[in-house]
């Protein structure tokens, strides 16, 4: 048997630290089981959610008549000239589609923000814009917001929200009320036997794709050919060499649990690092296990340099020069319908490895939570420790105790150290609450804070990991470091029929966030910026050379 549409190539500590465990994939019958929809695979514990969760195996197949209804619809919108799709979906029901269009070099507007500026920039050309509303739950708060927002827009702009706005849910849900109430044009109900994260080829995947332009035919094709090997209990199969690989080699600090995915232009895949993210953080990140994705260019110092407890991974759809992405010990090469059934595929057999339910995220739900009550007391922000350069530096004592630090940098480097008290296993979390189309820049500072910290750094934006590696940050490994930026830079925005702008909405993420990962003990520094100075004066503390080392780096 060869490995499909799909290679999996490994070298260097992979080749022989992944081989118990894909003795122990093959013995179990892990590939076989899943495909058959064996809810036994993961422990009694995780029995029940598993028995309602596996119906994404068989997605290639069971989505094929969605393809001529989408090319209709798509068709039907272009003849009345609405040509341009906003998607409004939090984590599973956005990530997918937004790398789909990417790889198919079509346009999506991918809505996944609470930041009023973010979203006010995506209310233009209305006349030729068609939303589409996602929500497998259809209670996410953000989704909610945005279709609110549109509809509102919509009116004012003369337009009739109802021929514009189209619903992606699972059956039953408040957004299936809603949508039927208002008459939307079209609602789609997607499979509730498939979780978000695992949505790509349902409803959730396909709808905003191929309205875009995608051809969603094609990726269907892709992942069909994928089927029969992900489904084999053999060491060739690539899904279980890939499991192995990111969940079962073992290195000098204990398991390799840091999945370093160098993404590199070129790939034919752009953005699979960020859709990989979510799949692996939510799915493994709980219970204290799980492997954390570090998404990086190929030239990051995580990527260039193999670290005591990662993996590197590099993807490419098949054309690319596999050297582009330079050393690494993974290299998966095949088309994107069938890579997605293979991450979907190891991420299940990595959860079997780890001994998790990878179905379920019980830790998402403390931070919406913590959210929610902060949006209904609103109470006074935390008060700054002292202020710098135009930010407010916001630290318990635990992260910051009296007299470590007095200026942002000072802060900044005291609050690194925490990761001395890691083993060698910490991560540093960069969260940024902030339009992440506008201040994309920010997201430089990551390579220098590897750089300088010699550890692996996540740089998220706020909501949107809250729904990825937010579930990781909490329920796995007690490694992480985390650095929130927190900025109010653009002018507010109302939600209508609600109580709430989007301004509050954000802040209150943020800090019901930074609430919870303080009452599980993890140091955490806000930053607090209302200007473009203090944002600068953030880049510039964050961005600061290997040259200038933080105290007792590693
Ligand atoms: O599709 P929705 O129900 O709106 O959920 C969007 C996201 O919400 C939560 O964060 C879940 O943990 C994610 O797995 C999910 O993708």
């Amino acid at each position: 048997m060869t490995g499909g549409p799909v290679q999996v190539e490994v070298s260097g500590v992979v080749v022989d630290g992944s081989q118990d465990a894909l003795v122990r994939l093959v013995e179990a019958q892990v590939a076989s089981r899943t495909s058959a929809g064996d809810a036994e695979v993961w422990g009694p514990e995780a029995r029940e959610e598993a028995a309602v969760r596996l119906a994404w195996t068989t997605l290639p197949a069971t989505s094929r008549p969605l393809v001529d209804e989408l090319v209709a619809l798509r068709d039907e919108l272009r003849a009345e000239g609405v040509d341009r799709v906003v998607l409004a979906g939090m984590g599973g029901s956005s990530l997918a589609p937004e790398v789909v269009c990417a790889a198919h070099g079509v346009p999506l507007v991918t809505l996944d923000a609470t930041d009023p500026g973010q979203v006010r920039a995506a209310l233009v050309e209305l006349d030729r814009t068609v939303v589409v509303v996602s929500s497998k739950s259809g209670g996410t708060v953000e989704t909610d917001s945005q279709r609110r927002i549109f509809e509102e827009a919509f009116t004012a702009a003369g337009i009739d929200p109802r021929t514009r706005v189209v619903v992606v849910t699972d059956p039953g849900s408040p957004l299936e009320t809603v949508a039927t109430e208002a008459g939307y044009r079209a609602v789609f109900r997607a499979d509730p036997h498939v979780g978000g994260r695992y949505s790509a080829l349902t409803a959730f995947g396909l709808v905003p794709s191929a309205l875009a332009g995608a051809d969603v035919g094609q990726l269907l094709d892709e992942a069909l050919s994928a089927v029969e090997v992900c489904a084999t209990d053999s060491p060739d199969n690539p899904a279980l060499r890939l499991g192995a690989a990111f969940a079962g080699v073992q290195g000098s600090t204990g398991l390799r649990d840091k999945l370093v995915l160098v993404d590199s232009p070129g790939s034919g895949l752009p953005g699979l690092g960020n859709w990989v993210e979510q799949l692996v953080a939510e799915s493994t990140g709980k219970q204290g296990h799980g492997v954390l994705p570090v998404v990086v260019g190929p030239d990051a110092p995580e990527a260039t340099g193999l670290l005591p407890d990662a993996v590197r991974v590099a993807v490419s759809a098949g054309s690319a020069d596999a050297s582009a992405a330079g050393d690494v010990e993974v290299r998966v090469t095949g088309p994107l319908g069938a890579q997605m059934l293979v991450w979907e595929h190891a991420t299940a057999a990595a959860g079997f490895l780890l001994g998790i339910n990878p179905f379920d995220q019980p830790d998402v739900e403390t931070a919406k939570n913590a959210a929610r009550g902060l949006l209904e007391k609103t109470p006074e922000p935390t008060p700054a420790r002292f202020v710098d350069r135009g930010v407010d530096v916001v630290a318990d004592e635990d992260t910051l105790p009296e007299g470590t630090a007095e200026d942002l940098d000072a802060a900044v480097d005291a609050t690194l150290a925490h990761l001395d008290a890691t083993d060698g296993r910490g991560y540093v979390a960069v969260m940024v609450y902030l339009d992440r189309l506008a201040h994309a820049d920010l997201a430089q500072v990551r390579d220098a804070l590897a750089a300088r910290t010699g550890r692996p750094v996540t740089f998220g934006w706020g909501p949107r990991f809250l729904h990825s590696t937010g579930q990781l940050h909490k329920g796995g490994p007690a490694v992480g470091v985390f650095v929130q930026v927190v900025g109010d830079l653009a002018e507010d925005l109302d939600v209508p029929g609600r109580e709430f702008s989007l301004g509050r909405l954000k802040a209150a993420q943020a800090a019901g966030d930074a609430d919870v990962l303080r009452g599980l003990g993890r140091p955490v520094l806000t930053l607090r910026v209302d200007g473009t100075d203090g944002l600068a004066a953030v880049a510039a503390s964050l961005g600061r050379s290997a040259a200038d080392p933080v105290a007792g780096a590693r």
